[in-house]
């Protein structure tokens, strides 16, 4: 007996760790995970393209979603809100499909609370000062939100030990391949426990 619901993953860590860039590496060779797209009022990047990287909102959008119950989780992050759309996430893991967040963590604790049988991932950057440099190579932020993203990063660091898993994320193949691992292994636990329900339900017959 498998469990027919889809496995939630959550992939979570500080900005400028690697999500982003992680997640797209180990999504080429995983095309059974569904990535499901977050909502933020947060203005494009370049190269960032509407129901690709983001649904791109106005803020009163975007409050108009919370009030109507449509979000799983959001936050506030750095002056802009950020959100996850729950009709497709409910959706798709009651088809029996995998499902991919990338959110911050006060995003990723909300979610624990909705569905503890999650699996929680904690992308960890090799050292602050690497987390920094990736951010400022990036280019994509001022000196100021570096600051602050960094003064964030450090408290974020702090809950580590609420996820279920820490990766560390120094080179992207071997992040990649040990939450490869994570999931092989979380699915192998989640249908053993299933055919032992099973087993157990037959007894009691
Ligand atoms: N293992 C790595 N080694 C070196 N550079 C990396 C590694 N992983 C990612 N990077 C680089 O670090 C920068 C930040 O990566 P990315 O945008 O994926 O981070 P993120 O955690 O998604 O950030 P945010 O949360 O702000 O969206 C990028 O320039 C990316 O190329
Ligand atoms: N709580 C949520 N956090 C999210 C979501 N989507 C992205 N994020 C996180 O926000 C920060 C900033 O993102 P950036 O694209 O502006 O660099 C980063 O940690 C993202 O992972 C979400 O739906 N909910």
């Amino acid at each position: 007996m498998k469990n027919d619901r889809g496995l939630l993953i959550v992939l979570s860590g500080p900005s400028g760790v690697g999500k982003g860039t992680v997640r797209k590496a180990f999504m080429q060779d995983e095309s059974d995970i569904q990535y499901s797209i977050s909502v933020t009022t947060r203005d494009p990047r370049e190269g960032e393209v509407n129901g690709v990287d983001y649904f791109f909102k106005t803020k009163e959008e975007f409050e108009r979603m919370i009030e109507n119950n449509k979000l799983l989780e959001y936050a506030q992050y750095v002056g802009n809100y950020y959100g996850t759309p729950v009709d497709y996430v409910k959706e798709t893991l009651e088809k029996g499909k995998d499902v991919l967040l990338e959110i911050e963590v006060q995003g990723a604790m909300q979610v624990r609370k909705h569905f503890p049988e999650g699996v929680f991932i904690f992308l960890m950057p090799p050292s602050l000062s690497e987390l920094r440099k990736r951010i400022t190579n990036r280019g994509t932020e001022t000196e100021d939100l570096i600051d602050n993203r960094m003064h964030i990063a450090k408290e974020e660091i702090e809950l580590m030990d609420e996820y279920d898993y820490v990766v560390e994320n120094d080179q992207v193949e071997l992040a990649c391949e040990r939450i490869h691992s994570i999931i092989t292994a979380e699915h192998l636990r989640r249908d053993r426990v299933a055919v032992k329900y099973k087993k157990l339900l037959e007894v009691q017959k």
